[in-house]
């Protein structure tokens, strides 16, 4: 075991697992085991021991701790984004691949001169998730050229059944992000296995659906995504909803100048718009492998809103049922207030007969896959 597998303080028994964490140069003369103080100042002078003189023996206490399961190219953009934006006091790393989660942890660890870095721990042992605020889960296979999310769904549900009851033992009162795909039925088995509240239970959903819809109307009229209003609501994937009768800009609705905006009568074919939104990720898999930049960033933005408890709007991923007509006990993004109690509070929005038609296409799709699962 290396220098630096020191226990997490009260919490574990010595040397039971590896957990790597950020520290100083091991001073000469330190016991290997990683104890500190073994060698008594007296008998030998330190830099550490002359540079300081110790002033408290508290525990340090984490507020802010997010942890990210799977260190593949999603869970480092997310890891990045968290940092970036300062918003963790401690970020636990994990995965079943110890060499991957090692290097990624001291790559993240060696940008420290240039960011106010938090400490950060990796281990495959969920002990280093102890007491988090939130967590993320990207961990899992991910689709390969041309295949869809829901093909997924039987390889990442095995992967939850590993590591939802270890988040759970560790982490009792946290949220959790599921990010992995088919993320709205792994939000599902993550609601079904930790036995958490629905609150608690969150899935990235349409957040990233609704940051292309916003970025490609964007494009189309030279406005920042920021300003563009507009909601994609439902399955993450291949049935999601865009609420056309919701599009504005400074309030302006766009059906109010194009009443048959998103239909196949609207000569400017906007509904080409959302076709985009959904082939984007197929597109950027054939091309590069994998997606991970904008749904780090999106996962960083959830994450804002849950551990500052700023109650904005987001769409993700929720248990719907008894909304919408919807009658079967399925996820599917509404726009959700987030805070430090997760989903606070659904926003009832008001969507054209259409446009809860094919919400409650989602539902049917979703239900077909979910109630053949053995959980
Ligand atoms: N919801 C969304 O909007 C998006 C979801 N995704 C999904 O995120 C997931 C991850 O994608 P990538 O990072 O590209 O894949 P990746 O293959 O780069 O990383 C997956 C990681 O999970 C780890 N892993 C596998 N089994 C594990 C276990 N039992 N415990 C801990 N770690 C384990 C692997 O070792 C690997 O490091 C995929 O399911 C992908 O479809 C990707 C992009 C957007
Ligand atoms: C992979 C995926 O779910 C996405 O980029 O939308």
């Amino acid at each position: 075991m290396s220098w630096v597998g020191r226990a997490l303080r009260g919490s574990r028994r010595a040397g039971a697992a590896r957990v790597n964490r950020l520290r100083p140069q091991r001073p000469a003369g330190l016991s290997p085991a990683g104890a500190w103080a073994v060698v008594p100042a007296a008998k030998m002078a330190t830099v550490r021991g002359e540079l300081l003189q110790n002033f408290t023996s508290e525990e340090v206490v984490h507020h802010n701790k997010v942890s990210i399961i799977g260190t593949g190219s999603v869970g480092m953009a997310c890891a990045i984004s968290i940092l970036l934006r300062g918003l963790t006091d401690e970020l636990a790393l994990v995965d079943v691949n110890e060499d991957k989660l090692k290097a990624e942890m001291m790559d993240l660890q060696h940008g420290s001169p240039f960011v106010k870095m938090p400490t950060i721990v990796s281990s495959k042992d969920y002990l280093v998730t102890a007491n988090s605020s939130l967590v993320v889960i990207t961990a899992g296979a991910r689709q390969e050229k041309g295949e869809t999310r829901l093909n997924l769904v039987q390889r990442n549900v095995a992967i939850f059944k590993l590591i939802i009851s270890s988040i759970v033992q560790y982490s009792p009162h946290c949220k959790l992000i599921v990010v992995s795909n088919p993320v709205d039925v792994l939000t599902y088995v993550a609601w079904k296995l930790s036995e958490f509240p629905q609150n608690h239970i969150i899935g990235s959903g349409c957040n990233l659906d609704t940051a292309r819809f916003r970025f490609l109307i964007g494009q189309k009229l030279g406005i920042h995504s920021d300003s563009c209003h507009g909601w994609v609501l439902g399955e993450h994937g291949d049935t999601s909803v865009p609420v056309w009768s919701g599009v504005n800009i400074a309030g302006v609705p766009l059906k109010d100048l194009n009443s048959d905006i998103g239909t196949e009568k609207d000569p400017e074919q906007w509904k080409n718009v959302h076709k985009d939104v959904i082939a984007s990720a197929y597109e950027i898999i054939k091309m590069k492998g994998y997606t991970s930049w904008a749904i780090g960033l999106s996962v960083a933005d959830l994450t804002e809103s849950i551990l500052k408890n700023l109650r904005r709007v987001h769409p993700v991923s929720t248990i719907i049922k008894g909304l919408y007509e919807i009658n079967e006990e399925v996820f599917l993004s509404v726009p959700c207030v987030l805070g430090e109690n997760g989903i606070a509070d659904l926003i009832k929005i008001k969507l054209t007969p259409e446009e809860q038609a094919r919400l409650k296409k989602s539902a049917k799709t979703l239900w077909e896959i979910q109630k053949e699962l053995n959980l």
